[in-house]
C-alpha cells in the first residue's frame, strides 16, 4: 500500500493541509482532485521529500518513504523539470541512470519510452525545440523510464491533445495492470472518472470525499432526474415538494430529488406544461459530485430546506 497518513502543513499561519490521508493499493489508480490551491501539489511534494510536513507521513509497503524509497518512485512535478538544451534521448537516458539503471538498460528504456509516447522521431531534438505538449510527453517518459514501483504525477494530462491523452492513459493503465499504484492530480474530471479506481477530493486542506465514484454517488448525490418538457416555462418544477432545480435550459431540466420526494408528482407537473419528451433517472457525474462537496458549506443549500 501507498499510504498518505495525517499530513499537516502550514506556511506561516496559512494551514495548507489539515490532516490529509488516503491509501492507494498496488495496481490501482487514484485520482486526486480539488480546486486550485486546495493542496494537491503540496501533498505530492511531501511524498517526494520536497516539502516537509508539520505532522504525518507517507509510507510505501509499510515503511516511511526515505531517499532510497523515493528513487523507486516515478514523479512528474507540476513545475516540470527538463533540461531545455538536452536532447530528448539523452535526457531520458539521464533520468533512467539517476534512478539506478545501468548504461545499457537506461539507453534501452529511453528508446522504448520515447517510442511508446510518440516521441520516436524527436529523440534527437532538443527539448526546447518541442511543442509544449511534446515536452509534456518527455516529462512523462522521464517518470516512467526507470521502471518505477510507484507513480506520482502532478497534472500529467494538462496540455495534451486527445491522442496524447490516450497514449498516456494507456501507459498508466498498463503500469497499473503490472501492479504499480498510480496517483495523479487532475482538473479533467471526466478523465478521472474514466480511469480511476478511486478518487479523493480535497477542499481547503481536507479530504472532503474519497472512495470509488460509485461510493461518492451513494454518499453525496441526491437522486437526479432529467426531464425534457420543450414547452415548459422556466421554474415549472420549483413548486414540487422535495425537488431542487440543478439546471434548466430550453425545457431541458435536471432536478435533484430528496429521499421521499415523489417522481410521479414531478411527471404530473411536467405534463401540465405540455409535451414530455424525456423523463429518466440520471447518475451524477464526477463534476457534479465535485461541485457538491467542494462548495463552500455556507453557500450550500441545506437538503432539509429544499425538502420542506
Ligand atoms: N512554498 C510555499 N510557500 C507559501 N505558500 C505555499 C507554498 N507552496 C504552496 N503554498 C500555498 O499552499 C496552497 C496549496 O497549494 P498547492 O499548490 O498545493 O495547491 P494545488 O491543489 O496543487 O493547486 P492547483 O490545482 O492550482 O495546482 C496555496 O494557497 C499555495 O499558495
Amino acid at each position: 500500500m501507498l499510504e498518505f497518513d495525517g499530513l499537516h502543513k502550514s506556511y506561516g499561519d496559512h494551514h495548507v493541509l489539515e490532516g490529509v490521508g488516503f491509501t492507494v493499493a498496488p495496481g490501482s489508480m487514484f485520482g486526486f482532485c480539488g480546486a486550485n490551491g486546495a493542496g494537491k501539489t503540496t501533498t505530492m511534494r511531501i511524498a517526494m521529500g520536497l516539502a516537509r510536513p508539520d505532522a504525518g507521513e507517507v509510507r510505501w509497503r509499510g515503511r516511511p518513504l526515505d531517499e532510497e524509497g523515493r528513487r523507486r518512485i516515478g514523479y512528474m512535478p507540476e513545475e516540470r523539470g527538463l533540461y531545455p538544451k538536452m536532447r530528448v534521448g539523452e535526457q531520458l537516458t539521464y533520468f533512467a541512470r539517476l534512478h539506478g539503471l545501468d548504461a545499457a538498460a537506461a539507453a534501452r528504456a529511453a528508446e522504448e519510452w520515447a517510442g511508446r509516447l510518440g516521441l520516436g522521431e524527436r529523440r534527437r531534438s532538443r527539448v526546447e525545440e518541442l511543442s509544449l505538449g511534446n515536452q509534456q510527453r518527455v516529462q512523462l517518459a522521464a517518470a516512467l523510464v526507470s521502471r518505477p514501483e510507484v507513480l506520482i504525477l502532478d497534472e500529467p494530462f494538462s496540455g495534451l491533445d486527445p491522442v496524447g491523452v490516450d497514449a498516456l492513459a494507456e501507459a498508466l493503465l498498463e503500469q497499473c495492470r503490472g501492479g504499480v499504484p498510480v496517483v495523479f492530480s487532475s482538473h479533467q474530471l471526466d478523465l478521472v472518472e474514466r480511469l480511476c479506481d478511486s478518487v479523493g477530493i480535497l477542499a481547503r486542506g481536507r479530504m472532503v470525499a474519497s472512495g470509488t465514484v460509485e461510493e461518492l454517488r451513494r454518499r453525496e448525490a441526491g437522486r437526479l432526474l432529467r426531464v425534457v418538457a420543450p414547452d415548459a416555462a422556466p421554474g415549472w418544477a420549483g413548486a414540487v415538494p422535495g425537488v431542487r432545480v440543478v439546471s434548466e435550459r430550453a425545457g431541458d431540466t435536471l432536478l435533484e430529488l430528496t429521499d421521499g420526494a415523489d417522481d410521479q408528482a414531478v411527471l404530473a407537473a411536467a405534463l401540465r406544461t405540455g409535451r414530455v419528451t424525456h423523463f429518466a433517472w440520471r447518475e451524477a457525474t464526477l463534476v457534479e459530485l465535485f461541485r457538491e462537496v467542494v462548495a463552500d458549506p455556507a453557500q450550500r443549500p441545506a437538503r432539509e430546506e429544499v425538502a420542506a
